[in-house]
């Protein structure tokens, strides 16, 4: 498909994941944006689960143009031991329905070698909106150095700023599936925008919508209320929400529109050892600290404060069931 020019080009690092699908079917029900390829990555499930769910999906949307990178099986240390969120998606990533295997393929190309060869095909074009833990992303900005100039943003869905995480009161389930690769991208001095729990926990699909979804014939809407059940069951056990949390989508539309969100600006590190590893902290740079220490000259990041939460529903209602 031929992009309109203004259209923003944008790489989906993901691991489908439910929350996944609906942020990548939204991408390509959105006219603002031109998806160029997705990379997958461990995190809901392994990446080779996630590299089969990214083919299948992109097979029911009928967008088996659009090519997928396979990225990293382990963390940016060379950690095998992963937290796989599987008691959130189920065992196959998408609601335990048990689809057939995709036709398609992965190209072959790494992960983080693809996004260096698109940064450099169209410098300060292409954003990265990474879904999942920031392994890729983070061995990309190692191996080229001008990887953090060439990539135009990278939107981020990670992190508990100035709140409880949902792996555990510390951290949030991204950056703690990878808080040394979160780091690394966090302080790599590239144009970020972080849009953590603190915000998506603001948006809630609820059981309601979800019904008013499965009323559409829309291919996407219809698709969807198959796998939800799984991810409404668990936050129903989780938290007393009546309805899910909308992370993947809410950090897709802040990448597709940016005046849903407004933020503010700060160096962040992330905790990567002890009871606290993958915490997130925004230093907010108001007071001028005499010490040198590890947040001295971090470069500033954006980071989501407050979100318009029922315009990205209406938008996520209304892409999804057309
Ligand atoms: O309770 C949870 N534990 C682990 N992962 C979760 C949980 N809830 C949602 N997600 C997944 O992690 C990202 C947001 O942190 C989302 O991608 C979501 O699918």
């Amino acid at each position: 498909m031929a992009a309109a020019a203004g259209v923003k080009k944008i790489i989906i690092d993901t691991d489908p994941g439910i929350d996944d699908a609906m942020a990548i079917f939204l991408a390509l029900r959105s006219p603002e944006v031109e998806v160029i390829g997705l990379t997958t990555i461990y995190g809901n499930v392994y990446t080779t689960l996630a590299t089969r769910n990214a083919l299948h999906l992109l097979e029911v949307a009928d967008r088996t143009d659009i090519p997928v990178a396979e990225g990293s099986h382990l963390t940016i240390t060379k950690g095998t031991k992963l937290r796989i969120a599987d008691f959130v998606h189920g065992a196959d990533g998408l609601g335990n329905q048990n689809f057939p295997p995709p036709q398609g393929k992965p190209i072959d190309m790494s992960a983080p070698d693809f996004l260096i060869e698109q940064a450099n095909l169209y410098p300060g074009k292409v954003t990265v909106v990474a879904l999942g833990p920031l392994t890729n992303v983070a061995l990309a900005i190692q191996q080229d150095p001008s990887f953090i100039k060439n990539i135009g943003q990278i939107v981020l869905l990670g992190g508990a700023f100035a709140v409880n995480g949902n792996v555990n009161p510390a951290a949030e389930a991204n950056i703690f599936g990878d808080p040394d690769a979160a780091d690394i991208v966090f302080t790599s001095g590239a144009d970020i925008l972080a849009v953590g729990i603190n915000v998506t926990h603001q948006v809630v699909l609820t059981d309601a919508d979800r019904d008013k979804l499965a009323s559409s014939t829309g291919i996407f809407a219809q698709y969807l209320c198959k796998i939800l059940d799984v991810y409404f069951n668990y936050h129903h056990e989780a938290y007393s929400t009546k309805g899910v949390y909308l992370h993947d989508p809410t950090a897709m539309l802040a990448a597709i529109n940016p005046s849903l969100i407004t933020y503010t600006e700060g160096a962040v590190r992330v905790q990567t050892n002890g009871i606290t590893r993958g915490l997130t902290l925004l230093y907010n740079k108001q007071k001028r600290f005499a010490e040198i220490t590890e947040w001295t000259d971090q470069p500033s990041v954006k980071v989501a404060v407050t979100v318009d939460a029922p315009a990205v529903v209406k938008l996520v209602m209304e892409r999804l069931m057309d």
